[in-house]
C-alpha cells in the first residue's frame, strides 16, 4: 500500500513510517519545507501527482499541557488549518481512505470515564488545551461529513497521550513523560535532591508508547472497513502522576525526593480513554510502562543528549 503520512518526520509519523516500511508498504513522508500543509495548493498538487492509496494525517502543532496554555491562538489555527487542507486536498484528488488522528483531549473535561467515543462534544473543553480541542473536534467532524455527503472513508483514531522514540524533551514543549526523562535525568547527573512534580500529583493519565500505535494503524488500514468512524487506542489503564514519576525515578536511579508545585497547571483529572472498539477489532498493545520508559530514555541518552 502507498502511504501518504502527513507530519513523517515527528514522533508518531517517524514511529510509523519505520513500522509501515519495514512490513513492505511504500511511504511518502516529505518534510515541511518539501511541503508545507499550510500550502493548500501545494497540498492539492503533491497529493494527486503522488495518488496514495490512502492518508494517515500525524501532521500537527502539537505539545503539552504548558505549550497549549502558552499559545492557544497557534495550537487553535495550526491544526485546524492544516486538517482543514488535507481532507480539502484528499476530497478533490478523490483519496477514498483517510486516517485522521484526534486526542484524548477531545473529550469533555468532565466526561465519565473510561470515555467512550460518543461523549464528543457532549459538555465543555478542558481549558488548559481548548484550541487545540476545537482544531482536532473540528476536523474530525469534517471527515464524518466528507464521509456522509460524498461517500469516502475519512474515519477518526483517538490516542491516549503518547511517549516514545523521537519525543520531544525541550520543557516548553514536552508531555509528561519525556520532561520528566529529562527532569530526573538531569537531577541525578547534578546529584539534586529535590525533584519538582507539576501539581498535587494525583491527576491521572493514560500514556501509550508510540510504536505501538503505529502498530495499531497499520492494524487498522488491513481492516479499514471494520473501523468504525471513531476509535479509542489506549491501554485501558492509568497511572497518577505520583506514579509515572516513581516510575521514572526507578528506571533512572534518582534517589532523593519530591516535591510538588501547586503552582503548576494539572489540566483534566482523568482521561482513560474506554478500549472496547479497539478490543472488538482483537488489539492490545504489547509495551508495559517501565518496558517504554526504558526505551525511551535509552532514546534520549542515545540519540537526544
Ligand atoms: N504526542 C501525544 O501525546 C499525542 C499526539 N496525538 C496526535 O498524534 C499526532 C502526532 O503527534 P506527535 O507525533 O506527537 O507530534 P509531533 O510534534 O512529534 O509531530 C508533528 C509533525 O507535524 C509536522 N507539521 C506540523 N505542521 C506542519 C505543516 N504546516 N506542514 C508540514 N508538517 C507540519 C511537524 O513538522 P515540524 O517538525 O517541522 O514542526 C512534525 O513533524 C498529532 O495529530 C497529535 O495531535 C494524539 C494524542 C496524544
Ligand atoms: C496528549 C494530550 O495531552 C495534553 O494534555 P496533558 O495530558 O495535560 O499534557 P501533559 O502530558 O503535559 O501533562 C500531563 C499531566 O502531567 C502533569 N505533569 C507533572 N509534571 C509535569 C512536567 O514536568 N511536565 C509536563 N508537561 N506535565 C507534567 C501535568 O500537570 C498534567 O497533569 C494536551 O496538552 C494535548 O497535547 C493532548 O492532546
Amino acid at each position: 500500500m502507498k502511504i501518504f503520512i502527513t507530519g513523517g518526520r515527528g514522533m508518531v509519523g517517524r514511529n510509523l513510517s519505520a513500522l509501515a516500511e519495514s512490513t513492505g508498504h511504500s511511504v511518502l513522508i516529505p518534510a515541511r519545507d518539501e511541503l508545507d500543509l499550510g500550502n493548500s495548493a501545494a497540498l492539492t498538487e503533491y497529493i494527486e501527482e503522488n495518488s496514495p492509496d490512502v492518508i494517515v494525517h500525524c501532521a500537527g502543532l502539537v505539545g503539552g499541557i504548558q505549550a497549549n496554555i502558552s499559545a492557544p491562538y497557534d495550537f487553535c489555527h495550526e491544526n485546524l488549518l492544516i486538517g482543514l487542507n488535507l481532507v480539502k486536498a484528499a476530497r478533490k484528488a478523490g483519496v477514498q481512505k483517510l486516517i485522521n488522528l484526534g486526542s484524548s483531549c477531545m473529550y469533555p473535561r468532565k466526561a465519565e470515564n473510561p470515555l467512550r467515543e460518543s461523549q464528543i462534544l457532549t459538555g465543555e473543553l478542558e481549558p488548559t488545551n481548548e484550541g487545540y480541542a476545537v482544531a482536532k473536534v473540528a476536523v474530525a467532524r469534517l471527515c464524518d461529513y466528507v464521509t456522509q455527503q460524498f461517500g469516502f472513508s475519512y474515519k477518526t483514531l483517538i490516542p491516549c497521550n503518547l511517549y516514545g522514540y523521537w519525543d520531544k524533551f525541550d520543557p516548553n514543549h514536552s508531555h509528561m513523560i519525556p520532561a520528566v526523562i529529562r527532569k530526573i535525568d538531569e537531577a541525578v547527573r547534578s546529584n539534586a535532591e529535590v525533584v519538582d512534580i507539576w501539581g498535587d500529583g494525583t491527576a491521572r493519565r493514560e500514556f501509550m508508547f508510540a510504536e505501538d500505535l503505529a502498530e495499531f494503524i497499520l492494524f487498522a488500514l488491513e481492516r479499514f472497513d471494520d473501523l468504525e468512524q471513531y476509535t479509542n487506542v489506549g491501554l485501558g489503564k492509568d497511572y497518577s502522576i505520583n506514579e509515572f514519576y516513581s516510575a521514572i525515578a526507578s528506571v533512572i536511579g534518582y534517589k532523593g525526593r519530591f516535591e510538588h508545585d501547586l503552582s503548576k497547571p494539572s489540566g483534566m483529572a482523568q482521561k482513560l480513554v474506554d478500549v472496547t472498539r479497539q478490543k472488538k477489532l482483537g488489539w492490545m498493545p504489547k509495551s508495559g510502562l517501565v518496558d517504554g520508559i526504558n526505551k525511551t530514555y535509552k532514546f534520549y541518552l542515545e540519540e537526544v543528549l
